[in-house]
This record gives structure tokens, C-alpha cells and sequence, in this order.
């Protein structure tokens, strides 16, 4: 499975599947709030029957019952990947899990992740607007481990946090990192964001990569570009 994951942020089914013609070869993908409130979950079927694989990125975030039973029928969709926010707490990643393994009915269930601090969120965000205190660093550590205790497979996190979470929770413990950027493109809405290459030396285990893939003039070229670099 490729360490680039494309970020399907688009609001039609035409639009992905034009998209996806251009790659030959399975690519790992992300479907997120956008598609999936456009389309339906009935996309993961369209994305799946054309060979991807599938990170479903609908970062649930409620009690841990209702965790449970949503993740219980997101598992029998077959996706690869899926998501919780780690601000859940202990409790509700552990229903995740649960639900995913009861939803997988004893086959293999998808990973699951947990979304540490958003890669839109600044040190300064987190401890005025959030009223979270301390470093961003910190506060993605303590949510990792919490993930790990909890029986989760890894984390969402930016690049800049990956290697400290290795160190503490283990190298075989998922760091999957949006907030990537080329050197020439716009930030936009991201804060924590870092290169394909910085990724690489940082140990990510997958980058996640949108605009800079989706809206470039060569999406194809530029994808290949950057798995080059993730996989050298
Ligand atoms: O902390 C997070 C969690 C998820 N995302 C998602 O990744 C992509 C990034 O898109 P870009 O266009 O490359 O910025 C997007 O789908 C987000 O929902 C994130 O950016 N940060």
C-alpha cells in the first residue's frame, strides 16, 4: 500500500471518478466529510470497485455508545482506515474499537486512528481559543498515548510530532500526517504543515496529501513526485 494517501476532497461523484481515471494502479485514498455529505457513504463502494484502498476520515466524536454502534456499521463497509478525535476520551476510543471489531464480525477490521490536535491548529489557537495550556507537543503526546492505551493503532498528528511519538509509543504505531505542502504552494488554512521530504525524515508512517495533489496542473506527475520521495 503507498505511504501517500490523496485527500478525495471533492463534492461530486463525476468529479472522483474523472479524478481516479488518471491512475492505473491502486492508490490509497481519503474519503472525508465533504464527499461523504455530498454522495453518501454509498462512494466507498464506487472508490472500492475501482481498486483503491480507503481511509475513511469521518473523525467520530460523541459518547462512547453511539461511538460504538456508528463504527459497528462503518466496519462492514470494508474500508482500510478509519477515525475518531482522541478529545473523546479514553473510553469512547476504546467503543470505537470495540465496534469495529464487532462490525468486522471476526474478518479483519479496518485500523483505526485517533485525531490528535488538527494540523489547522497554531500553539497559539490551542492555548487561547481552545483553552488547552502547554505545547502543541505535548498535548498530541498525551493524546497518543491515550490513543495507545486504548487499544488504537495510531494517531493523526502533523509531521512535526511524529518522531517524539514514535519514541514514546513504539515504532509500529501509525503516525498519519496531513498538513503537507510543496515548497511553492500556499499554506491556506493549515499551520502545522511540512514537505513530503521532512515527512520522510521524520519516520511518518503515511503522509496525507490534498490540494497540493487535487489541484495541481499534473495530479498524476505530482503524486508520483511524492510517493517517490516517501517510499526512497
Ligand atoms: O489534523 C488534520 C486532520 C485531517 N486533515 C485532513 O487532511 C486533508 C488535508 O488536505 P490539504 O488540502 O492537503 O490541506 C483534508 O482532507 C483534511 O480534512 C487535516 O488536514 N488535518
Amino acid at each position: 500500500m503507498s505511504k501517500t494517501i490523496v485527500a478525495l476532497d471533492f463534492s461530486s461523484k463525476e468529479e472522483v471518478v474523472d479524478f481516479l481515471k488518471q491512475f492505473t494502479e491502486p492508490v490509497y485514498v481519503k474519503i472525508g466529510m465533504e464527499l461523504t455529505y455530498a454522495c453518501g457513504l454509498e462512494i466507498v463502494e464506487t472508490v472500492k470497485k475501482m481498486g483503491h484502498h480507503i481511509f475513511l476520515d469521518l473523525k467520530l466524536h460523541d459518547i462512547p455508545n453511539t461511538v460504538k454502534g456508528g463504527m459497528k456499521n462503518l466496519a462492514r463497509l470494508g474500508v482500510d482506515m478509519t477515525n475518531v478525535h482522541c478529545g473523546g476520551g479514553i473510553a469512547m476510543m476504546k467503543a470505537a474499537v470495540e465496534g469495529l471489531k464487532e462490525g468486522a464480525q471476526g474478518g479483519e477490521r479496518p485500523l483505526c486512528i485517533g485525531v490528535t490536535q488538527l494540523t489547522s491548529t497554531s500553539q497559539e489557537a490551542m492555548n487561547e481559543e481552545l483553552g488547552i495550556e502547554g505545547s502543541v507537543i505535548d498535548c498530541v503526546l498525551h493524546y497518543a498515548q491515550n490513543a495507545k492505551a486504548a487499544g488504537l493503532d495510531g494517531v493523526v498528528c502533523s509531521v512535526h510530532e511524529a518522531k517524539k511519538i514514535h519514541e514514546v509509543c513504539g515504532d509500529d504505531f501509525l503516525t498519519v500526517t496531513p498538513g503537507i505542502r510543496l515548497a511553492s504552494d500556499s499554506v491556506d488554512d493549515q499551520k502545522r504543515v511540512a514537505t513530503p521530504q521532512l515527512a520522510k525524515e521524520e519516520g511518518c508512517d503515511y503522509i496525507v496529501v490534498g490540494r497540493s495533489i487535487t489541484k495541481a496542473n499534473d495530479p498524476k506527475a505530482t503524486y508520483e513526485q511524492i510517493e517517490a520521495i516517501m517510499e526512497g
